[in-house]
Protein backbone atom coordinates (compact mmCIF):
# COMPACT_ATOMS: atom_id res chain seq x y z
CA UNK A 1 0.00 0.00 0.00
CA UNK A 2 1.36 3.35 -0.84
CA UNK A 3 2.18 5.57 2.27
CA UNK A 4 0.37 8.61 3.29
CA UNK A 5 1.03 12.00 2.63
CA UNK A 6 2.46 12.93 6.20
CA UNK A 7 1.35 10.79 9.59
CA UNK A 8 2.23 12.36 12.46
CA UNK A 9 1.54 10.60 15.56
CA UNK A 10 1.72 11.40 19.23
CA UNK A 11 3.67 14.25 18.51
CA UNK A 12 5.50 16.64 21.01
CA UNK A 13 7.27 20.04 20.51
CA UNK A 14 8.62 21.86 22.82
CA UNK A 15 10.38 25.41 23.44
CA UNK A 16 11.89 25.46 26.97
CA UNK A 17 8.82 25.72 29.44
CA UNK A 18 6.60 25.83 26.16
CA UNK A 19 4.42 22.90 25.13
CA UNK A 20 3.77 23.75 21.66
CA UNK A 21 2.62 20.66 20.08
CA UNK A 22 1.26 18.37 22.87
CA UNK A 23 1.12 14.78 21.58
CA UNK A 24 -0.72 15.68 17.88
CA UNK A 25 -1.74 12.93 15.74
CA UNK A 26 -3.07 13.69 11.68
CA UNK A 27 -2.54 12.08 8.73
CA UNK A 28 -2.37 13.56 5.34
CA UNK A 29 -3.37 12.16 1.66
CA UNK A 30 -1.27 11.82 -1.30
CA UNK A 31 -3.55 13.86 -4.03
CA UNK A 32 -5.59 15.67 -1.62
CA UNK A 33 -5.24 19.11 0.11
CA UNK A 34 -5.19 18.97 3.96
CA UNK A 35 -6.02 21.94 6.06
CA UNK A 36 -4.88 22.89 9.46
CA UNK A 37 -6.35 24.95 11.34
CA UNK A 38 -6.37 26.47 14.56
CA UNK A 39 -6.02 29.72 16.33
CA UNK A 40 -2.74 31.55 16.93
CA UNK A 41 -0.07 30.30 19.14
CA UNK A 42 -2.16 26.48 18.48
CA UNK A 43 1.18 25.04 17.51
CA UNK A 44 0.50 24.68 13.33
CA UNK A 45 3.68 26.48 12.62
CA UNK A 46 5.78 24.06 14.90
CA UNK A 47 4.00 20.97 13.86
CA UNK A 48 4.59 22.09 9.77
CA UNK A 49 8.36 22.93 10.68
CA UNK A 50 8.75 19.42 12.14
CA UNK A 51 7.12 17.33 9.33
CA UNK A 52 9.48 19.86 7.26
CA UNK A 53 12.56 18.39 9.38
CA UNK A 54 13.18 21.77 9.80
CA UNK A 55 13.07 21.05 13.71
CA UNK A 56 13.35 17.87 15.63
CA UNK A 57 10.20 16.61 17.60
CA UNK A 58 10.58 15.83 21.34
CA UNK A 59 8.50 12.90 21.39
CA UNK A 60 6.00 11.32 19.29
CA UNK A 61 6.53 10.22 15.22
CA UNK A 62 6.86 11.81 12.34
CA UNK A 63 6.76 10.18 8.59
CA UNK A 64 6.52 11.85 5.48
CA UNK A 65 6.27 10.23 2.07
CA UNK A 66 7.39 7.16 4.31
CA UNK A 67 10.44 8.83 5.90
CA UNK A 68 11.79 10.28 8.71
CA UNK A 69 12.11 14.18 8.03
CA UNK A 70 15.27 14.58 9.86
CA UNK A 71 17.42 11.42 9.06
CA UNK A 72 15.77 11.28 5.57
CA UNK A 73 15.86 14.58 4.90
CA UNK A 74 18.74 14.22 1.91
CA UNK A 75 16.11 11.86 0.30
CA UNK A 76 13.08 14.26 0.96
CA UNK A 77 14.40 17.44 -0.36
CA UNK A 78 14.03 16.87 -3.94
CA UNK A 79 10.33 15.12 -3.20
CA UNK A 80 8.93 18.33 -1.12
CA UNK A 81 8.77 21.31 -1.83
CA UNK A 82 8.50 24.17 1.45
CA UNK A 83 6.60 27.46 1.33
CA UNK A 84 7.39 29.42 4.85
CA UNK A 85 5.94 31.68 6.40
CA UNK A 86 9.23 33.95 6.75
CA UNK A 87 9.46 33.58 2.62
CA UNK A 88 13.05 32.18 2.82
CA UNK A 89 14.51 34.52 -0.26
CA UNK A 90 17.36 36.20 0.00
CA UNK A 91 16.82 39.58 0.32
CA UNK A 92 18.74 41.22 -2.82
CA UNK A 93 17.59 38.06 -5.13
CA UNK A 94 15.60 39.30 -8.27
CA UNK A 95 12.34 37.52 -8.50
CA UNK A 96 13.25 35.64 -12.08
CA UNK A 97 16.68 34.35 -11.29
CA UNK A 98 15.29 33.62 -7.85
CA UNK A 99 13.01 31.33 -9.78
CA UNK A 100 15.42 29.98 -12.00
CA UNK A 101 18.02 29.15 -9.83
CA UNK A 102 15.57 27.10 -7.52
CA UNK A 103 14.28 24.68 -10.76
CA UNK A 104 18.24 24.34 -11.91
CA UNK A 105 18.24 22.22 -8.51
CA UNK A 106 15.94 19.89 -9.71
CA UNK A 107 15.61 17.15 -11.89
CA UNK A 108 12.55 17.86 -13.92
CA UNK A 109 11.30 21.64 -12.63
CA UNK A 110 8.69 23.25 -14.12
CA UNK A 111 9.19 26.28 -16.21
CA UNK A 112 10.15 29.05 -14.12
CA UNK A 113 8.24 31.36 -16.26
CA UNK A 114 4.85 29.68 -16.68
CA UNK A 115 4.71 29.75 -13.38
CA UNK A 116 5.72 33.54 -12.96
CA UNK A 117 3.23 34.12 -15.45
CA UNK A 118 0.18 31.93 -13.54
CA UNK A 119 1.01 33.79 -10.36
CA UNK A 120 1.12 37.03 -12.04
CA UNK A 121 5.11 38.35 -11.43
CA UNK A 122 6.27 38.13 -15.05
CA UNK A 123 6.50 41.69 -14.62
CA UNK A 124 8.27 41.92 -11.37
CA UNK A 125 10.58 39.01 -13.15
CA UNK A 126 13.64 41.38 -12.61
CA UNK A 127 12.53 43.42 -9.30
CA UNK A 128 14.32 42.47 -6.11
CA UNK A 129 13.21 40.33 -3.53
CA UNK A 130 12.99 43.19 -1.33
CA UNK A 131 11.28 45.91 -3.85
CA UNK A 132 8.33 43.20 -4.14
CA UNK A 133 5.09 44.01 -2.15
CA UNK A 134 4.11 41.66 0.58
CA UNK A 135 1.47 39.58 -2.03
CA UNK A 136 4.28 39.21 -4.72
CA UNK A 137 6.84 38.10 -2.12
CA UNK A 138 4.14 35.48 -1.26
CA UNK A 139 3.46 34.22 -4.40
CA UNK A 140 7.31 34.14 -5.11
CA UNK A 141 7.66 31.56 -2.31
CA UNK A 142 4.96 29.67 -3.53
CA UNK A 143 6.34 29.53 -6.71
CA UNK A 144 9.47 28.73 -5.45
CA UNK A 145 7.62 25.63 -3.57
CA UNK A 146 6.66 23.87 -6.10
CA UNK A 147 9.06 24.80 -8.88
CA UNK A 148 10.57 21.08 -8.72
CA UNK A 149 7.37 19.37 -9.15
CA UNK A 150 7.16 17.87 -5.69
CA UNK A 151 4.80 14.82 -4.32
CA UNK A 152 4.13 16.92 -1.63
CA UNK A 153 4.02 20.85 -0.24
CA UNK A 154 3.95 22.47 2.60
CA UNK A 155 2.57 26.11 2.69
CA UNK A 156 2.64 27.83 5.86
CA UNK A 157 -0.62 31.06 5.30
CA UNK A 158 -0.37 30.55 1.60
CA UNK A 159 -2.50 33.38 1.08
CA UNK A 160 -2.57 35.60 3.83
CA UNK A 161 -2.53 38.94 2.75
CA UNK A 162 -3.02 38.25 -0.95
CA UNK A 163 -5.90 40.47 -3.34
CA UNK A 164 -8.82 38.47 -3.90
CA UNK A 165 -7.37 37.90 -7.64
CA UNK A 166 -3.86 36.41 -6.46
CA UNK A 167 -6.27 34.26 -3.70
CA UNK A 168 -7.84 32.66 -6.39
CA UNK A 169 -5.08 32.26 -8.76
CA UNK A 170 -3.42 30.95 -5.71
CA UNK A 171 -6.32 28.16 -5.43
CA UNK A 172 -6.31 27.32 -8.28
CA UNK A 173 -2.66 25.98 -8.27
CA UNK A 174 -3.49 24.48 -5.36
CA UNK A 175 -6.56 22.62 -6.94
CA UNK A 176 -4.08 21.75 -9.61
CA UNK A 177 -1.51 20.35 -7.65
CA UNK A 178 -3.53 18.22 -5.59
CA UNK A 179 -5.13 17.07 -8.95
CA UNK A 180 -2.11 15.76 -10.66
CA UNK A 181 -1.47 13.84 -7.52
CA UNK A 182 0.66 16.11 -5.49
CA UNK A 183 -0.19 16.11 -1.13
CA UNK A 184 -0.90 19.59 -0.46
CA UNK A 185 -0.75 20.53 3.70
CA UNK A 186 -1.14 23.88 4.12
CA UNK A 187 -1.70 26.01 7.18
CA UNK A 188 -4.56 29.08 7.04
CA UNK A 189 -6.67 31.78 9.02
CA UNK A 190 -9.40 31.64 6.42
CA UNK A 191 -12.56 29.32 7.20
CA UNK A 192 -13.76 29.42 3.11
CA UNK A 193 -10.36 28.61 1.93
CA UNK A 194 -10.35 25.69 3.93
CA UNK A 195 -13.78 24.98 3.04
CA UNK A 196 -13.64 25.50 -0.18
CA UNK A 197 -10.34 23.89 -1.07
CA UNK A 198 -9.52 21.40 1.66
CA UNK A 199 -10.51 17.48 1.22
CA UNK A 200 -9.39 17.03 4.62
CA UNK A 201 -9.39 19.37 7.62
CA UNK A 202 -7.58 19.06 10.74
CA UNK A 203 -8.39 21.45 13.83
CA UNK A 204 -5.09 22.30 16.07
CA UNK A 205 -5.66 23.67 19.60
CA UNK A 206 -3.44 23.76 22.33
CA UNK A 207 -1.26 21.79 20.30
CA UNK A 208 -3.39 18.64 19.94
CA UNK A 209 -5.94 17.53 17.44
CA UNK A 210 -9.67 18.41 18.40
CA UNK A 211 -11.08 17.28 15.56
CA UNK A 212 -10.74 15.98 11.51
CA UNK A 213 -12.82 15.13 8.79
CA UNK A 214 -13.96 16.35 5.27
CA UNK A 215 -15.35 19.88 5.61
CA UNK A 216 -18.96 18.78 5.07
CA UNK A 217 -18.33 15.73 7.88
CA UNK A 218 -17.52 18.83 9.91
CA UNK A 219 -20.37 20.80 9.26
CA UNK A 220 -23.43 19.10 7.81
CA UNK A 221 -24.17 16.97 10.84
CA UNK A 222 -25.12 20.90 12.19
CA UNK A 223 -28.17 21.89 11.48
CA UNK A 224 -29.61 25.44 12.90
CA UNK A 225 -31.86 27.90 12.73
CA UNK A 226 -30.56 31.60 11.89
CA UNK A 227 -32.17 35.14 11.75
CA UNK A 228 -32.06 38.40 12.43
CA UNK A 229 -33.96 40.73 15.37
CA UNK A 230 -33.49 43.65 17.33
CA UNK A 231 -30.37 42.97 19.96
CA UNK A 232 -32.84 43.24 23.07
CA UNK A 233 -34.72 40.33 21.35
CA UNK A 234 -36.14 38.42 24.98
CA UNK A 235 -34.25 35.55 24.73
CA UNK A 236 -35.50 33.67 27.56
CA UNK A 237 -38.88 33.92 26.99
CA UNK A 238 -38.25 32.47 23.25
CA UNK A 239 -36.40 29.77 24.70
CA UNK A 240 -39.10 29.13 27.08
CA UNK A 241 -41.03 28.61 23.98
CA UNK A 242 -38.82 25.82 22.44
CA UNK A 243 -39.14 22.55 22.81
CA UNK A 244 -36.55 21.31 25.46
CA UNK A 245 -34.12 19.95 23.15
CA UNK A 246 -33.63 23.29 21.45
CA UNK A 247 -32.09 26.83 22.91
CA UNK A 248 -31.69 29.93 21.77
CA UNK A 249 -28.11 32.00 21.60
CA UNK A 250 -26.96 35.19 20.22
CA UNK A 251 -24.04 35.09 17.39
CA UNK A 252 -23.16 38.62 17.59
CA UNK A 253 -23.54 41.59 15.51
CA UNK A 254 -25.63 40.38 12.19
CA UNK A 255 -24.93 44.05 10.48
CA UNK A 256 -26.91 45.37 8.13
CA UNK A 257 -28.71 44.42 4.76
CA UNK A 258 -27.01 45.39 1.82
CA UNK A 259 -28.41 48.48 0.53
CA UNK A 260 -29.77 49.37 4.19
CA UNK A 261 -29.55 53.17 5.57
CA UNK A 262 -26.92 53.70 8.53
CA UNK A 263 -29.56 55.31 10.34
CA UNK A 264 -30.76 51.89 11.11
CA UNK A 265 -29.59 49.99 14.43
CA UNK A 266 -27.55 47.04 13.15
CA UNK A 267 -29.46 43.77 13.77
CA UNK A 268 -28.52 41.42 15.97
CA UNK A 269 -27.95 37.32 14.91
CA UNK A 270 -29.63 34.69 16.78
CA UNK A 271 -28.92 30.70 15.94
CA UNK A 272 -31.59 28.04 17.51
CA UNK A 273 -30.02 24.92 17.94
CA UNK A 274 -31.05 21.33 19.25
CA UNK A 275 -29.47 18.38 20.79
CA UNK A 276 -30.36 16.38 17.56
CA UNK A 277 -30.19 17.77 13.63
CA UNK A 278 -33.49 16.22 12.96
CA UNK A 279 -35.07 18.71 15.91
CA UNK A 280 -34.01 22.08 13.73
CA UNK A 281 -37.10 21.59 11.18
CA UNK A 282 -40.53 23.07 9.56
CA UNK A 283 -41.86 22.57 13.67
CA UNK A 284 -38.97 24.56 15.16
CA UNK A 285 -39.32 27.32 12.43
CA UNK A 286 -43.21 27.03 13.02
CA UNK A 287 -42.36 27.74 16.66
CA UNK A 288 -40.49 30.16 16.31
CA UNK A 289 -42.33 32.34 13.91
CA UNK A 290 -45.39 31.65 15.94
CA UNK A 291 -43.68 33.29 18.77
CA UNK A 292 -42.50 36.17 17.31
CA UNK A 293 -45.59 36.63 15.83
CA UNK A 294 -47.03 37.14 19.15
CA UNK A 295 -44.46 39.14 20.24
CA UNK A 296 -44.66 41.98 18.10
CA UNK A 297 -41.02 40.62 16.59
CA UNK A 298 -40.38 40.34 12.94
CA UNK A 299 -37.62 37.44 12.20
CA UNK A 300 -35.23 38.50 9.28
CA UNK A 301 -33.80 36.51 7.25
CA UNK A 302 -35.20 33.61 9.02
CA UNK A 303 -33.50 30.05 7.47
CA UNK A 304 -32.26 26.88 7.88
CA UNK A 305 -28.95 26.25 7.40
CA UNK A 306 -26.17 24.16 7.84
CA UNK A 307 -23.24 25.60 10.47
CA UNK A 308 -20.58 26.96 8.68
CA UNK A 309 -16.33 25.92 8.97
CA UNK A 310 -16.03 28.82 11.12
CA UNK A 311 -19.21 28.29 13.37
CA UNK A 312 -17.64 24.85 13.97
CA UNK A 313 -13.98 26.14 14.70
CA UNK A 314 -15.19 28.39 17.15
CA UNK A 315 -17.47 26.19 19.00
CA UNK A 316 -14.62 24.14 18.76
CA UNK A 317 -11.97 26.45 20.02
CA UNK A 318 -13.74 29.32 21.86
CA UNK A 319 -14.03 33.03 21.75
CA UNK A 320 -11.63 34.03 23.35
CA UNK A 321 -8.62 35.87 22.02
CA UNK A 322 -4.93 34.27 22.05
N1 LIG B 1 11.01 29.41 18.24
C1 LIG B 1 10.19 29.47 19.29
N2 LIG B 1 10.64 29.65 20.53
C2 LIG B 1 9.82 29.69 21.59
N3 LIG B 1 8.49 29.54 21.52
C3 LIG B 1 7.96 29.35 20.29
C4 LIG B 1 8.77 29.31 19.12
N4 LIG B 1 7.95 29.11 18.06
C5 LIG B 1 6.71 29.03 18.55
N5 LIG B 1 6.69 29.17 19.89
C6 LIG B 1 5.51 29.10 20.79
O1 LIG B 1 4.86 27.86 20.54
C7 LIG B 1 3.46 28.01 20.52
C8 LIG B 1 2.90 27.54 19.19
O2 LIG B 1 3.36 28.41 18.15
P1 LIG B 1 3.13 28.11 16.62
O3 LIG B 1 3.84 29.20 15.86
O4 LIG B 1 3.49 26.72 16.32
O5 LIG B 1 1.55 28.30 16.51
P2 LIG B 1 0.64 28.58 15.25
O6 LIG B 1 -0.56 27.75 15.44
O7 LIG B 1 1.40 28.42 14.00
O8 LIG B 1 0.26 30.12 15.47
P3 LIG B 1 -0.12 31.29 14.40
O9 LIG B 1 -1.49 31.00 13.93
O10 LIG B 1 -0.09 32.51 15.28
O11 LIG B 1 0.92 31.29 13.34
C9 LIG B 1 3.20 29.48 20.83
O12 LIG B 1 2.96 29.59 22.21
C10 LIG B 1 4.50 30.16 20.46
O13 LIG B 1 4.68 31.33 21.22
Amino acid sequence: METAAVEATDLVKRYGATTAVAGLTFSAARGAVTALLGPNGAGKTSTVETCEGFRRADAGRVRVLGLDPGADSAALKPRVGVMLQSGGVPTGARAGEWLRLVASFHAHPVSPDVLLERLGLLSAAATPFRRLSGGQQQRLSLAAAVVGRPELVFLDEPTAGLDPQARHATWDLIAELRDSGVGVVLTTHYMEEAERLADHVVIIDHGRTVAAGAPSELTDSRQELRFRADADLDTAALGAALPSAARIERRGEGGREPGEGRGRAPRTEYAVTAEACEGVGPELVATVGTWCAANGVSPEGLRVQRRSLEDVFLELTGRDLR
